[in-house]
């Protein structure tokens, strides 16, 4: 499968993939049960108007992705899944500062992997609703992503999301259904 889903346990995998598929079956009041092994979640793609569409239209565009989040307890053969990848979703958790740092270094070892040297990274910052969590910078540099960024060659999109209130998931399905350059025009003209 080309799209994973990755990141420490606990740190907000399931809820987001959740949150993608249909942001209506989380809230607040929402948990999600550890994931042992791996989950397939069908994200559509919202760009896509199905009514629109000529069927030669649909051919070209994505109408949907699929994605498999493996679980954090996998972590240690993550890699048995890293075949034919070319999108990776890395989710950390701000709110969990003991858990950052090793979150970074499991970051590194995932972004030194052969396999995964021409894929493209969302690096999506969790759980950003919660009043006890780190800043997005202050996250970053406990990742020491600047340093990351100058060693590792690929390309590393940073978003903060909260599954509970949706912001941040647009940024997320932009990142799944649009080029790099379509993305930032979209943001731009939503600017205006
Ligand atoms: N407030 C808040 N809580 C969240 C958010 N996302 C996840 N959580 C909480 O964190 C718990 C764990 O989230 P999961 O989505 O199950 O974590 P996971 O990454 O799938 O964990 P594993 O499957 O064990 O690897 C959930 O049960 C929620 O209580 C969020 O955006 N905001
Ligand atoms: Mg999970």
């Amino acid at each position: 499968m080309s799209h994973i889903c990755i990141g420490a346990k606990g740190s907000g995998k399931t809820h987001l993939l959740n949150s993608l598929r249909d942001e209506d079956s989380i809230n607040e009041t929402s948990h999600s049960v550890s994931t042992v092994g791996t989950n397939i979640y069908t994200i559509k793609n919202p760009h896509v108007k199905d009514v629109e569409l000529s069927n030669k239209q649909k051919a070209r565009q994505m109408i949907s992705v699929q994605v498999r989040e493996i679980g954090g307890t996998m972590a240690p053969i993550w890699r048995r899944y890293f075949e034919g990848v070319t999108h990776v979703i890395y989710v950390l958790d701000t709110s969990n500062l003991c858990q950052i740092s090793g979150a970074g270094v499991l970051l590194y070892t995932v972004l030194t992997e052969p396999r995964l040297q021409t894929a493209d990274i969302l690096l999506v910052l969790t759980k950003m609703d919660l009043a006890y969590r780190q800043m997005r910078n202050e996250a970053l540099l406990m990742i020491q992503l600047a340093k990351l960024r100058k060693e590792l060659r690929q390309r590393i999109t940073v978003v903060e999301t909260s599954a509970v209130t949706k912001n941040g998931l647009n940024d997320v399905l932009d990142w799944l259904f649009l080029p790099p350059k379509k993305a930032s025009q979209v943001k731009a003209l939503e600017a205006h």
